[in-house]
């Protein structure tokens, strides 16, 4: 049968990239999503934003939330300290293949734990399961209607400090205006929006940086 998307991704990254490099892995993908396949990865220029909110924030503790093919991952993971907790939630199980393959050829696979699952089955979860009190860094790329109830859902399970940061992307394009609203309307939290562009177009997009002030 035809393959997916994904391995395809995947097939392209073990012919092109160097094993054991994050920046070839991700040269790699971008160079796939310009040149053969367009892919719902954050991409470079939203990719660098993400990098920089990263390096700012020198997280002990890190949640992705969608990790598709390990794209953004493997960005966050390069330039993580070691010892940071960095927990990756997908519920789709091909992607979750395609991932830990991928991010293996980077060889960040002890920096990151890609866990399958649903993240409203997961989130709650944290404490038990992986010992985690609150996260320091969310990056949000899922279903983009599951961003507010997932934040709300980080508040409820106190999964949240004073300082904590959530960069959500998409919030144009396709759009997360539930969530927009949600963040830029609560005094809990303090805003920035980041312009730029749908990964590999010139469509108008943007991340959303929120810090939750407790
Ligand atoms: C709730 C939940 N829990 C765990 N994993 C979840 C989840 N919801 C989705 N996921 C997983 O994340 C991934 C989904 C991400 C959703 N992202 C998108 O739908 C998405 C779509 C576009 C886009 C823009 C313009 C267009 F014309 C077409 C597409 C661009 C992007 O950057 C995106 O992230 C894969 C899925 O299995
Ligand atoms: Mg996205």
């Amino acid at each position: 049968t035809r393959s997916t998307r994904p391995q395809r991704m995947l097939k392209a990254v073990q012919k092109n990239a160097t094993k054991g490099s994050p920046e070839s892995v991700i040269s790699a993908i971008d160079y796939f999503c310009k040149h053969s396949e367009w892919a719902m990865n954050v991409g470079d220029e939203k990719g660098s934003i993400l990098d920089s909110v990263v390096t700012e924030v020198n997280p002990s503790t890190v949640l992705e939330l969608g990790t598709y093919c390990g794209y953004s991952t493997v960005r966050i993971a390069r330039l993580l300290s070691p010892g940071t907790k960095f927990i990756t939630l997908e519920f789709n199980p091909a992607n979750v293949t395609v991932a830990r393959q991928i991010i293996a050829h980077a060889g960040l696979q002890d920096k990151v734990t890609v866990v399958e699952g649903s993240s409203g089955d997961l989130i709650p979860q944290m404490k038990e399961r992986f010992g985690i009190t609150t996260f320091d860094f969310i990056f949000l790329d899922h279903w983009k209607d599951r961003y507010l109830p997932d934040i709300k859902l980080f508040e409820e399970c106190g999964l949240l400090r004073k300082g904590s940061v959530l960069l959500a992307d998409n919030v144009i394009c396709p759009g997360a205006p539930e969530y927009l609203e949600y963040v830029r309307n609560s005094p809990r939290y303090e805003n920035r929006y980041y312009p730029a562009h749908l990964e590999y177009t010139k469509v108008e997009d943007g991340l959303e940086k929120s810090v939750f002030l407790g």
